[in-house]
């Protein structure tokens, strides 16, 4: 659809309303996870320029935190209308980027879009109160007050949403925001930055940093002005940011690894569970951090399931994100190729049967064709570890209390599915699985008015929904006496 055509590309940082190049003029390439072809470079900023950045965020958070709140609110509708006017163009940069059909691209500016959209809701910041316990009526007040200067550190599998849902809250609260994209992904970050800066978001308010990410992220963690840290992406980076962040005593939004179980009881709808996995489990080529990771099976209706799974698994279309009606793009680069491999034949040695897919697409690229697995067991690494790609295994399971005991055993706990018609069942599940958000017959969850997050190796803290606001305020009790 747009292979070929010329889409500029912001390649420079942007710091304090400036689009800034590297002081060394180093840079790091860009490539489009379909083709390898070179897409664009951005700047490896100096530890002197990631100092700079945050110098100018705090300058700016000043100014901005005085803003009156219906200003701020109203500039971040500015910024959210520019985005919606130019979803097509920033849908482009993001599927040549980070692989994904230009379909799920558009999906994906939108969802973006409606954080900001949300979050430019003067109500969410009517959080303060008086308390009626002193001498007057207005003797004892609460007060939310903005955290201070932000950073955020995001992934490469969301470009966009998984900045705007870091950056709406914090500018809505009145903090600046200083944002490290991931290298494989910066185009999206900086087009979003461009249209803030069109929107008229002042100078120092947002700013998109680009370089070596440990450089960067020792910058960000160390400094005392930066009061708060979001990050997004794998538990082990998450749990080094925690640590690093501890001598600052920084603030912490931590949205981290998945391993989300897809469970399809006895009196399940099958047809429906069999498209509600579908959904969960391949949007993005399973490289969401909600993505459904291993599907557990009630013995009684596996072999219906896995057999109507399969055939509708075969039906999914590969190809670039530019073409046509494609639903299952690339890998984001070879090593998660490598890392969906080495599962699959841990999982073929300890009994697993390939029932479709179980290969490459093409040799030399980055698809993996969307695979079902069937004798699937807790002894597999693909059922013990977050998979992030296109490969379903299926667990058969007979006791339900067996499979929680099992399931709570296992690290992570952000998200879950569970189809089924038996209420007390349901009952049961949402109170026993350790997870952050459940999916009752359904394989979508997010919503920009949900709070989104998950519990133990998942991370802390909640993007989105009322929730997502106090992540960037702190409370202030004044006792006022005549
Ligand atoms: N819970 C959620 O909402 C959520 C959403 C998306 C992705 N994720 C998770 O993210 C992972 C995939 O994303 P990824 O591969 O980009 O994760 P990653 O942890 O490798 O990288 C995430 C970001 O951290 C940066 N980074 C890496 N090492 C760093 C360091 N030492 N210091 C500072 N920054 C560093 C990267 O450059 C990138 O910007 C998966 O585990 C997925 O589950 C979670
Ligand atoms: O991968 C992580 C994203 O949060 C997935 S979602 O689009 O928010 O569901």
């Amino acid at each position: 659809m747009f292979e070929g055509e010329v889409i500029a590309l912001r390649e420079q940082a942007f710091v304090n309303g400036e689009w800034i190049t590297a002081s060394d003029d180093s840079v790091q390439s860009v490539l489009n996870p379909a083709t390898g072809a070179y897409l664009g470079s951005v700047p490896q900023l100096s530890v002197r320029q990631v100092d700079g950045c945050i110098r100018a965020a705090e300058t700016a958070f000043y100014q901005w935190r005085e803003v009156p709140v219906r200003e701020r609110c109203r500039l971040l509708t500015a910024w959210y209308e520019l985005i919606m006017a130019e979803r097509e163009r920033l849908a482009r940069i993001l599927t040549l980027e980070q692989g994904k059909p230009f379909a799920e691209a558009l999906g994906e500016i939108t969802y973006a879009a409606s954080y900001i959209q949300w979050f430019s809701q003067p109500t969410l910041l009517d959080t303060g109160a008086t308390l009626p316990y002193g001498e007057t009526p207005l003797s004892m007040l609460v007060l939310s007050e903005p955290v201070g200067v932000c950073a955020a550190i995001t992934p490469w599998n969301f470009p966009a949403a998984m900045i705007t849902r870091k950056v709406a809250p914090a500018l809505a609260a009145g903090c600046t925001m200083i944002v490290k994209p991931a290298p494989d992904t910066p185009f999206t970050a900086l087009a979003l930055a461009e249209l803030a800066q069109q929107a008229g978001i002042p100078v120092g308010v947002l700013n998109v940093i680009t370089g070596d990410a440990q450089v960067i992220g020792q910058r960000l963690t160390s400094s005392p002005t930066v009061r708060k840290l979001s990050f997004t992406g794998s538990t082990a980076v998450g749990s080094t940011l925690m640590a690093n962040c501890a001598p600052t005593l920084k603030r912490l939004s931590l949205e981290l690894g998945g391993n989300a179980p897809f469970i399809v009881c006895d009196d399940a709808d099958i047809d429906a569970a069999v498209e509600g996995a579908i959904a969960a489990k391949f949007r993005n080529a399973g490289q969401t951090c909600v993505c459904a990771n291993a599907i557990y099976v009630d013995d009684s209706i596996y072999d219906v399931f896995a057999a109507r799974l399969v055939a509708r698994v075969q039906q999914l279309k590969l190809g670039r994100g530019d073409e046509a009606d494609v639903v299952i793009g690339p890998l984001i680069n070879r090593a998660a190729v490598h890392k969906v491999e080495r599962l699959l034949a841990d999982a073929v040695s300890k009994g697993a049967r390939v029932l479709c897919g179980g290969q490459r697409w093409r040799e030399d690229a980055n698809w993996f064709v969307p695979t079902v697995i069937a004798n699937a067991n807790f002894e597999m690494a693909c059922v013990k570890e977050e998979i992030f790609g296109p490969v379903a295994p299926l667990v058969r399971f007979t006791d339900e209390t067996y499979l929680l005991q099992q399931l709570r055993q296992q690290h992570a706990g952000l998200a879950a599915y569970v189809y089924s018609q038996d209420l007390k069942q349901i009952q049961r599940f949402a109170r026993d699985l350790e997870v952050g958000m459940v999916g009752f017959n359904t394989g979508l969850i997010s919503d920009a008015a949900v709070p989104f997050g998950g519990v133990k190796a998942s991370g802390m803290g909640r993007e989105g929904g009322r929730q997502g606001i106090e992540e960037y305020l702190e409370t202030k009790y004044i006792k006022l006496s005549n």
